[in-house]
C-alpha cells in the first residue's frame, strides 16, 4: 500500500534545517500504523510527505506502487481527493453548513448528483453512528461529535488510505476513546489502510503498530498483538525510554 524508501526531507531557508534522514517504512493494505516522538522529531514532516502536500528532499514515497510526486498538478490534486482521506486535530469542519453538507463536501466537489450524495451521507452516518446530528450545524455539536463528522468526510469516498494528524489532539478522554473506537472499526470492516501521528499513547494503542521516530530517524517500532492494554504500557515504556519533552508523558491519559 505505502513504500517509503530511504527518504529525508530538508527544509531550506534563512536556516537549513533537517527534519527527516533516511526513513524507510512499508505499510501493508489494511494496517492501522500510528507514528510517534517526541515534539519536533517529524512526525508531521512525514505525513504531509505521504499526504502529498509536500516533497520529500532525497528517497521516494510510493502509494500503491505509483509515485504521486510524478504526476501533473491537476492530477495530483485528483489523486488526493481520491485515494486519500485527511482527518486533523481540528477538525476543519465549515461552520456554516450542517453536518450532512460537510460529509458531502468532497463528493460536491467530484460533481456527484445530490440524491446519490444524500444516499451515501446517510449511509455513512448510520455506520458510523451520527444520524442524529446531520441536520446540525457545526457550533450546535460536540467535538467528539465533530471529530466524527470529520472522519465521515474523509471517509465518505472510500479512500484506500486515511491520514489522521493529531485526531484525538482537541478532545477529553471519552471523545477521544469514541474516536479511535471508531477508527478501530472503519480499520478492521472497511479494511482502510491508517496511519495516524499522535502524541497519546491512548490513541496509540489503538494501532496495530506504532513506529517511534527521534530527531527525524527512525527509533523503534513495535507491534500490538491481542492485547492493548499491555500494548498501551509497552507504549509509555518506549516513550519514556527514548526520552524527549516532559509534556509528551505528561499528557498520558489512563
Ligand atoms: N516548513 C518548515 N520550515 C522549516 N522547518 C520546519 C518546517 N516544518 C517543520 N520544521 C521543523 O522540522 C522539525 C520537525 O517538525 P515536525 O512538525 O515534523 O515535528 P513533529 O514531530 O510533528 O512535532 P510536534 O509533535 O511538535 O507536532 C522541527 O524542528 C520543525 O521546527
Amino acid at each position: 500500500m505505502l513504500k517509503v524508501k530511504q527518504v529525508s526531507k530538508i527544509y531550506e531557508g534563512k536556516v537549513t534545517h533537517r527534519a527527516l534522514t533516511d526513513i524507510n517504512l512499508t505499510i501493508e493494505d489494511g494496517e492501522f500504523v500510528g507514528i510517534m516522538g517526541p515534539s519536533g522529531s517529524g512526525k508531521t514532516t512525514l505525513l504531509n510527505l505521504i499526504a502529498t502536500i509536500d516533497e520529500p528532499t532525497t528517497g521516494e514515497i510510493l502509494i500503491n506502487e505509483n509515485n504521486p510526486n510524478h504526476l501533473k498538478k491537476d492530477d495530483l490534486a485528483k489523486f488526493r481527493r481520491r485515494e486519500l482521506g485527511f482527518v486533523f486535530q481540528e477538525f476543519n469542519l465549515l461552520h456554516t453548513l450542517t453536518v450532512e453538507e460537510n460529509i458531502v463536501l468532497p463528493l460536491t466537489l467530484e460533481g456527484k448528483k445530490v440524491k446519490e450524495m444524500k444516499q451515501k451521507a446517510n449511509e455513512i452516518a448510520a455506520k458510523l453512528g451520527i444520524t442524529s446530528i446531520m441536520k446540525k450545524r457545526t457550533y450546535e455539536i460536540s467535538g467528539g461529535q465533530a471529530q466524527r463528522a470529520a472522519v465521515a468526510r474523509a471517509m465518505i469516498h472510500t479512500p484506500k488510505l486515511l491520514l489522521a494528524d493529531e485526531p484525538t489532539g482537541n478532545l477529553d478522554s471519552k471523545a477521544s476513546k469514541d474516536v479511535m473506537e471508531m477508527l478501530e472499526s472503519i480499520n478492521k470492516k472497511e479494511r482502510t489502510t491508517m496511519m495516524l501521528v499522535t502524541h497519546d499513547p491512548q490513541a496509540a494503542s489503538y494501532c496495530n503498530r506504532v513506529v517511534f521516530i527521534r530527531d527525524g530517524k527512525f527509533y523503534s517500532e513495535i507491534h500490538r498483538g491481542d492485547n492493548r492494554q499491555a500494548f498501551f504500557q509497552k507504549i509509555i515504556d518506549t516513550l519514556s525510554l527514548m526520552g524527549g519533552d516532559a509534556h509528551d508523558l505528561s499528557h498520558i491519559r489512563v
